[in-house]
């Protein structure tokens, strides 16, 4: 007979409302791989067949490059910056966005879209940082609306530009495989910071996200 688990009760922490901005401990692949197969037993499958076998230890592997923007940094990212003297709008449009919702850890997929104005020096960042550091939020259990920000704010913190704007439009694999069922339905979240929450800078910025 197997070890009785732990009740969920007995396994958890004082519910804290905060949200670290980095892991809190090192990924632990063998406690992922025992999970899964916790995990194929209670939806009723044996995890000792041929096809689930390696099953454990590929969902462990896979979940720690799903999440492994846990383990990044934004100022590890948004390292390379140059003085080009260039203040105007600077707008990455549909960077290709996949994370994995906090409530169903399943994925919400669709684009992002980054845009900012530099600081009066004209300081800015390599264009594919700019992915780079969607990539650092979106890599980690999420709501669209947190990550939508966290990538608002990291980049004033970081490179200091007069303003911000972030657009995410995602479809949400929570809403369209399962629940209410509704594919094809886009949630459309948006940060401004700085002077881009000037009316005419948001709305050239707006239309220039919006037009094809
Ligand atoms: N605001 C927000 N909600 C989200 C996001 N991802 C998923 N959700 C929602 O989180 C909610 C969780 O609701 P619950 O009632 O606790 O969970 P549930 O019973 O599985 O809900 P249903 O999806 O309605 O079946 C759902 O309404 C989801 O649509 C997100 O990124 N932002
Ligand atoms: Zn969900």
């Amino acid at each position: 007979m197997a070890e009785p688990l732990p009740s969920m009760a007995e396994q958890r922490g004082p519910r804290r409302t905060d949200v670290p901005d980095q892991a809190l401990r090192p990924f632990d692949e063998a406690r992922a791989e025992a999970a899964v197969r916790e995990l194929l037993i209670a939806i009723g499958e044996d995890p000792d067949r041929e096809g689930l076998r390696d099953t454990p230890r590929r969902v462990a592997r896979a979940y720690r490059e799903m999440f492994a923007g846990l383990w990044q940094r934004p100022e590890d990212v948004l390292t390379t910056t140059f003085d080009l003297g260039h203040d105007e709008m600077v707008l990455v449009k549909d960077i290709e966005v996949f994370s994995m919702c906090e409530h169903h850890l399943v994925p919400f997929h669709g684009v992002a879209h980054v845009g900012y104005v530099p600081s009066e020096e004209g300081r800015i960042t390599g264009l594919s940082k700019l992915a780079r550091l969607v990539e650092v939020y979106a890599r980690r259990p999420q709501v669209q609306e947190r990550m939508t920000s966290q990538i608002a704010d990291a980049l004033m913190r970081i490179l200091q530009p007069r303003g911000v704007i972030v657009v995410i439009e995602c479809e949400h694999l929570c809403m369209s495989m399962r629940g209410i069922r509704k594919p094809g339905s886009k949630t459309i979240t948006s940060a401004v910071r700085g002077q881009l929450r000037d009316p005419a800078t948001r709305a050239e910025a707006m239309s220039l996200i919006l037009e094809n």
